[in-house]
């Protein structure tokens, strides 16, 4: 089979090198479009390639999703494959966050266990999207708005991919349809009391036709770019931490002064998050920055469980 989505998939894998010649591929299949038309375009291109291509599908066991782990038996059968098919012993929590964390569990443990190196999602443009106003609307940092990449690391040796970020969900539902490749229509995707499905289905839709309809396709050249300045800037902030750094609770700030504004405010985060027990928050990273230039013995008071954060001379340090 080929296509013009044969096509496009095959000249970025190209340019990106994210899926090497002869590679042991994994691909997560859920039985929705986006997973079904990956799942296709990987096989399709499996011998060009010389990939060893198996699938995995992980069963939540959910009431609403019953009969999806034979539906998918079904196709993989059809189409000659080897099918990992991981069933949660008791219902994994209807919660995005449990099941997700469950799931990359099961497919890292998968890979692990039969030696792929690559295990590929199906997340499109329109995750990207989704994502990237998810974690703006909780005010997760460039860290978060660029979360959803082409590839991240699994496991030791292992790399998550996602070939078809180009892709639109349009594109892998046109894709479904002119293979006729039967979509399982996950009923928790409608859910809205989920807040990425309300994203999905009132927020970028309204944006589609109010604001702008390419809208997708800018949020995803943003987070491409915001992607290289955030790895470029992340080089630059953990050299800049080595050079200062005492000991876990004590920083040099004279290493710190006549810095941007941009690496204090890393470097400061990093400082923190040797420190406190989970990830400091704006208001906490800001109060510190402060300090690199604030007169001797001036103290935070944001800190209240771990003590507070004080100037020492040209130091930076705990007081507990
Ligand atoms: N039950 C499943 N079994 C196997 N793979 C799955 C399953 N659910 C999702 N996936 C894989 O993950 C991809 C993304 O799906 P979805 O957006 O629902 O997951 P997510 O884990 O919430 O994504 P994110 O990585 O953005 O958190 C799918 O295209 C598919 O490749």
């Amino acid at each position: 089979m080929w296509s013009d989505y044969h096509a496009r998939l095959h000249q970025l894998l190209k340019s990106r090198h994210i899926l090497p010649k002869g590679s042991k591929i994994l691909v997560a299949l859920s039985g929705g479009q986006d997973s079904l038309c990956l799942t296709r375009l990987i096989l399709d291109l499996q011998d060009k390639w010389g990939w060893q291509v198996a699938i995995a599908h992980c069963d939540h066991n959910w009431e609403l999703d019953e009969g999806l782990g034979e539906h998918i038996e079904g196709i993989v059968h059809e189409w000659g494959v080897n099918l990992y098919l991981e069933k949660a012993t008791t219902a994994i929590p209807e919660k995005e966050a449990a099941a997700r964390k469950w799931r990359y569990q099961v497919l890292t443990d998968i890979a692990v266990s039969h030696g792929f190196k690559y295990v590929v999602t199906g997340h499109t443009k329109s995750d990207r999207t989704e994502t990237f106003l998810y974690n703006l609307i909780r005010g997760a940092g460039s860290d978060g708005l660029t979360s959803l990449y082409w590839t991240r690391k699994l496991g030791e040796d292992i790399e998550l991919v996602r070939p078809l970020l180009e892709f639109s969900r349009q594109d892998t539902g046109n894709f479904c349809q002119k293979f006729q490749l039967p979509i399982w229509e996950d009923s928790y995707n409608q859910n809205k009391k989920f807040v990425r499905n309300r994203i999905r289905l009132d927020l970028i839709p309204y944006l589609q036709k109010e604001f702008n309809p390419q809208v997708e396709k800018h949020i995803a050249h943003t987070a491409e770019i915001l992607r290289a300045d955030r790895e470029f800037l992340d080089t630059q902030a953990r050299q800049l931490f080595a050079e200062a750094i005492i000991n876990k609770d004590t920083i040099d700030r004279e290493k710190l002064k006549h810095q941007p504004l941009s690496l204090q405010r890393r470097v400061v985060k990093l400082f923190l998050g040797q420190i406190l027990p989970k990830m400091p928050s704006f208001e906490q990273i800001e109060e510190v920055v402060k300090l690199i230039d604030a007169p001797n013995g001036s103290q935070t008071s944001s800190f209240a469980k771990v003590g507070a954060i004080a100037v020492k001379d040209d130091y930076i340090t705990l007081r507990q």
